[in-house]
């Protein structure tokens, strides 16, 4: 049995988000319509999260000192990490002692921090179908594994950095200098460790939301969303849909490898199956054939969509999955996201052109609040639906283009 708290109670159901960004805002306000106490932690101020939960940290949660001196000053019963770069190895520190439980699994935020120990885990452990790799410390470990397999084209990523910062494609031998300098300078930490991927040709890529949550039995099941199609630009989604048309062998593909992953990210240090949560699982698809990507053990940027789709977007299931409450993944209708950038780099920006964005038919925006834009900083993003795809597709990409955000 679930039970609750009053928020601001000495018995008070209280979560701690390590990040809080648009994605975690949205848990954090899935979280609070459940009466759940809500501590949102980012490195900077006013991060979009911080203004709607209860109490806001800045702190560097890279450090591992500074984080466990929050998490036992705070004693939350759920820690809930929304972005890679986070001390994990002291989360597994905290929760082998049991003082307190990581969202899956201290575990599975460890192997996914960097895309090594996913990556291995994947491939070498699980035997799943990925993109040929290598992991490469200097530009002469990168060309040694190009030229001894990996070959042109290929892409270069930092081991650890997302939404593509520091991932650039090499098309030929004169750019691999250039995408050694890009990864060098684009990785969240400064490991100078890249993964080198062989590029996959594929016809379309999706991301499968995968849940994992107690059923009445309080046995863990795997529930899947549609799949949710999207397009990445510079290694970043600009623009996403739901559901995309699989082939009948490529979905059943697609949610074996979802459940392989996540049942073993699902383990924790002790080796029960505890870990709850919904997960973002990245995959490459040709005609049949499907190769993993990466996994998100949190909910996917791709996922936004699903705050029109869904009867449950994917920030309730989490919220919903974490606390051990039963999960919904029905379809409401089709729909589609499109990305609404900073286009400047400016500190309190205005957004003009909400009016006219909104009055595109079955649409609907979310502004995140963000207090500093950049050029190519996700800003906002636009939603619609519709009962065919193409249209909702039309009509997100319409509205996003109505926001402009500009220097006040
Ligand atoms: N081996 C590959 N072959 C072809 N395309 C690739 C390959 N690796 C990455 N891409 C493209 O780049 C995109 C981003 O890659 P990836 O997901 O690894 O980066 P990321 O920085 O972790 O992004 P995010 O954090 O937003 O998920 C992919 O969605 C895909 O479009
Ligand atoms: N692909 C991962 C992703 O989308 N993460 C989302 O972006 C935020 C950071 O944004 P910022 O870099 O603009 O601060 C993260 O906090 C998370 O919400
Ligand atoms: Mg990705």
């Amino acid at each position: 049995m679930t039970t609750l708290g009053t928020p601001l109670s000495p018995h008070a159901t209280k979560v701690m988000l390590l990040g809080s960004g648009e994605l975690g805002k949205e848990v954090l306000i899935a979280l609070q319509r459940l009466g759940v106490e809500t501590i949102a932690v980012d490195r900077y101020d006013n991060a979009p999260g911080q203004q709607v939960a209860h109490h806001s940290r800045t702190i560097t949660m890279s450090d591992p000192a500074m984080l466990r001196a929050l998490i036992e000053e705070e004693k939350p019963d759920l820690v809930v990490p929304e972005i890679e770069a986070i001390a994990t190895p002291m989360l597994e520190v905290l929760e082998a002692t049991g003082t307190v439980r990581v969202i899956p699994t201290a575990r599975a935020t460890r192997l996914t921090m960097d895309r090594e120990g996913i990556r291995r885990l994947a491939a070498e452990t699980l035997g799943l179908p990925t993109s040929p790799y290598q992991f490469c410390d200097s530009l002469a470990e990168l060309q040694a594994a190009i030229d001894a397999g990996i070959g042109y084209p290929c892409i270069v990523k930092p081991v650890m950095s997302s939404s593509g910062k520091g991932q650039s494609k090499i098309s030929g031998p004169a750019d691999v200098a250039k995408a050694w300098d890009h990864a060098m300078a684009g990785g969240r930490v400064s490991h100078g460790r890249v993964i080198v991927e062989g590029f996959i040709d594929f016809d379309y890529e999706i991301t499968l939301l995968t849940v994992r949550a107690k059923g009445a039995d309080g046995q863990i099941g795997t529930h899947f969303c549609e799949p949710v199609g999207h397009i990445q630009v510079n290694g970043d989604y600009v623009e996403s849909w739901q559901p995309h048309p699989m082939s009948t062998l490529a979905l059943a593909k697609a949610q074996q490898i979802a459940k392989a992953v996540t049942d073993d990210l699902g383990v924790g240090l002790d080796g029960q199956s505890s870990g709850l949560g919904l997960f973002g699982v990245e995959l490459f698809v040709k005609g049949d054939q499907v190769w993993f990507s990466e996994v998100s053990p949190r909910p996917h940027d791709t996922g936004l969509v699903t705050l029109t789709t869904q009867v449950q977007s994917e920030f309730e299931l989490h919220a919903r999955a974490i606390l051990g409450l039963p999960v919904n993944t029905t379809l409401r209708s089709p729909g589609a996201s499109a990305v609404i950038y900073g286009g400047v780099d400016a500190q309190g920006v205005v957004f003009d052109g909400v009016d006219e964005a909104l009055r595109v038919p079955n649409t609907d925006l979310r502004l995140f609040g963000k207090p500093e834009s950049f050029t190519k900083r996700r800003m906002g993003v636009a939603l619609a639906f519709d009962a065919d795809v193409e249209v909702a597709r039309t009509h997100a990409k319409l509205a996003a283009s109505k926001v402009k955000p500009r220097v006040a």
